[in-house]
Formats: structure tokens, sequence, C-alpha cells
């Protein structure tokens, strides 16, 4: 675990002294966006047109950021449009790497497609060579200019949603005009608690800053285990970016942050809801072959010595992502 201070590589784990034990996750810095017709997106630079085969997708099967990337790049139909390359999931000293064999990691190719880099963080001083700050995965990288367009997944997503529409011919819109402000309020709370809410649990190195996460986390899965009694998707029937962003934390928390992130007041397995629609959306065309429980698992015990110093693995909870669902008690 570490971070690039100009362009030099410094192993060092989160800095929490100057925030009063509070995990405080750093803002993305390459915040370009790719367009239909490769006009500047919100923020960033222009000249990043959607064209097939030009961006490559470097991700961590266990990372819950990343995944979002995969899930949309499936559900848009974008597979053989834009490549991936997955980094083994072990994070050490050297930080995301892509040691090891490259065929034999729970069964997924470890490998820099691109360049063959040893280390991932040369990726990013590939785009920029005095680069300083965290070096994270998912990265958006444009093989045409060489460079990072994006490594912010909530806006990589945005731009799979619906850039590349005009060469998929798929018109599927997670994140329709007319929810955009209720989608926007569910990511809010979502991201802050939820999302980033279990981090805040895991990496809090003081009792008041775990606690304070630990309870702003079950407040929001209780409301959300209530506000599924009556509502299909977050946003009613409308299956949304909302849900997706979810949902990748969902998977991770029995097997993950119930134990080594100290989440552990209840699983997902306790909320009926919470966990029917985990495997409700688990089980769309597509979605499981996203997710390793494999590579999740060994990443996070392995690599977060700090946390788990032994690096032992735990063998369960035996989680069937499979097994039904049964959403029909939904109350009108
Ligand atoms: N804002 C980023 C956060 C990504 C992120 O923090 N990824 C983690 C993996 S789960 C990472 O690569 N961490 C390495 C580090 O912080 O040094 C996003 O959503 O894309």
């Amino acid at each position: 675990m570490g971070l690039l201070v100009k362009g030099e590589w410094k192993d060092q784990w989160y800095d929490t002294d100057t925030s009063d034990g509070e995990f405080i996750r750093s803002k993305a810095q390459f915040r370009n966006w790719v367009t239909a017709d490769g006009n500047p997106g919100p923020d960033g630079r222009g000249g990043f047109k959607a064209e097939s085969g030009r961006y490559h997708l470097y991700v961590s099967l266990a990372c819950p950021w990343a995944h979002r990337t995969l899930i949309f790049r499936k559900l848009k139909q974008l597979d053989d449009h834009i490549s991936v390359s997955v980094v083994h999931p072990d994070m050490l000293e050297h930080g995301w790497s892509f040691d090891g064999d490259p065929n034999a990691t729970f069964g997924v190719e470890i490998k820099d497609h691109l360049f063959n880099s040893q280390h991932y963080y040369e990726i990013y001083t590939r785009a920029d060579e005095r680069y300083s700050g965290r070096v994270t995965v998912p990265v958006l990288w444009d093989k045409q200019n060489n460079t990072i367009v994006s490594n912010e997944s909530s806006e990589i997503i945005r731009m799979f949603n619906s850039a590349f529409n005009h060469l998929t011919d798929d018109q599927q819109d997670f994140y329709p005009p007319h929810l955009h402000d209720l989608i926007d309020r569910f990511n809010e709370r979502i991201y802050d608690t939820v999302n980033n809410g279990v981090y805040r649990c895991g990496f809090a190195t003081t009792q008041r800053a775990y606690e304070e996460a630990y309870s702003k986390l079950f407040d929001s899965l209780d409301w959300l285990e209530t506000h599924l009694t009556t509502s299909h998707y977050l946003c009613g029937n409308d299956l949304t970016e909302a849900d997706w962003r979810l949902f990748t934390t969902l998977l991770r928390f029995d097997p993950v942050y119930y134990s080594h992130f100290k989440c552990n007041k209840l699983r997902i397995s306790d909320y009926p809801n919470l966990s029917a629609y985990m495997r409700e959306l688990f089980q769309l065309p597509g979605i499981s072959d996203t997710f390793n429980l494999e590579h999740c698992k060994r990443h996070y015990y392995y690599s977060h010595k700090t946390i788990n110093p032994t690096q032992v693995v735990p063998v369960g909870p035996e989680i069937d992502y499979f097994a039904p669902f049964d959403r029909h008690q939904l109350q009108a």
C-alpha cells in the first residue's frame, strides 16, 4: 500500500493522524470524459471521442468501485469495444501489480495487456511522470492519446451509460433525466455511509471515528431495508445507477466487511429485503461473470496487514448468491 510523490513510489499506509482517526478518501485526479463526439464533458478536457477499441479499463476484481465499471461495461454491451486488464488481488509494498503467474490467480489472467508493466503505478507515471497521489483502480486508459481519461468510477459508469450508444445501439439508460434528482440523493447518502462507510469503519484508527461510521452505516442499511419493502428498486420500478452502486458493496459485505472492517451489527443475510434484492441483481444476465469472491477475500485479508497482520484468509462464510430470491412479498 502506498502512493506516488512526484512520480516516485512511496510505501505508506493511510494517514489518519491529522483527521482524529478518520479515514478520508482522497479525490480522484483524472477527470476527463469520453463523449459521443469528443467534446468536453462536465469537466476536464475534450478530445476523447467514443470509438470502438480505443479505450482500456484497468480493474481489480476485489474493488467495489472498479466492479461498477465492469458491470456497466457488461450491461451496456461494451465487452467488444473496451478491453480490460485485471490486477493481482494482493496490494502490498508496491501497490497493485501484475505480478505472479498470469494464468493462475483464481482462474483469472493477471496481465497488463498494453505495456506488460510489473507494477500498476507505472500506468499512472506513463500518464503523468510527476503524478502525486494515490494509485487507484479503476482507470480508463486512452490508447490513442496514451493517457488516463479518468480514475473516478462514478464518472466512468456515466460515460459507459451513454457515450457509446451509437456503437452498440444499446439505449438502456441507468441515469434517466427524470430521475436525476432522486438518483443523486440516493447516491449521496449511500456513498457517504455505505460504499465509503464500510471503509470508514475498517480504516478508522480511533474508537470514536469507528463508532460514528458504524452507526451511520447501520442507520442507512435499516433505512434501505425498510425502503425496499415497498419499492422494487431504489427508484421504484426503474433499475438505475443508484442500485448498481449499492450492489457492489452489498455483495462484499458478509464475506469481508462484516468481519474484516468490523461492520458486525448485522449481516446482509439478516436483512430479508436487502439480501433478496442483492441476489435479484446478481442473477441478472451477465452480472455473476463480473464477480470473483476469492479475489475479494484474498485482496482484503491479505493486503491490509495493519488490520490483519497474520494475512490468514478466512474460509467462510458460505454464501449462495444464486439462491432463489422472493420479492413477491413487496407491499404495494
Ligand atoms: N474514487 C475512486 C476510488 C477508487 C479506490 O479507492 N480504489 C481502491 C481499491 S478498492 C484503490 O485502488 N486503493 C488504492 C489506494 O488507496 O492506495 C473511484 O471510485 O474510482
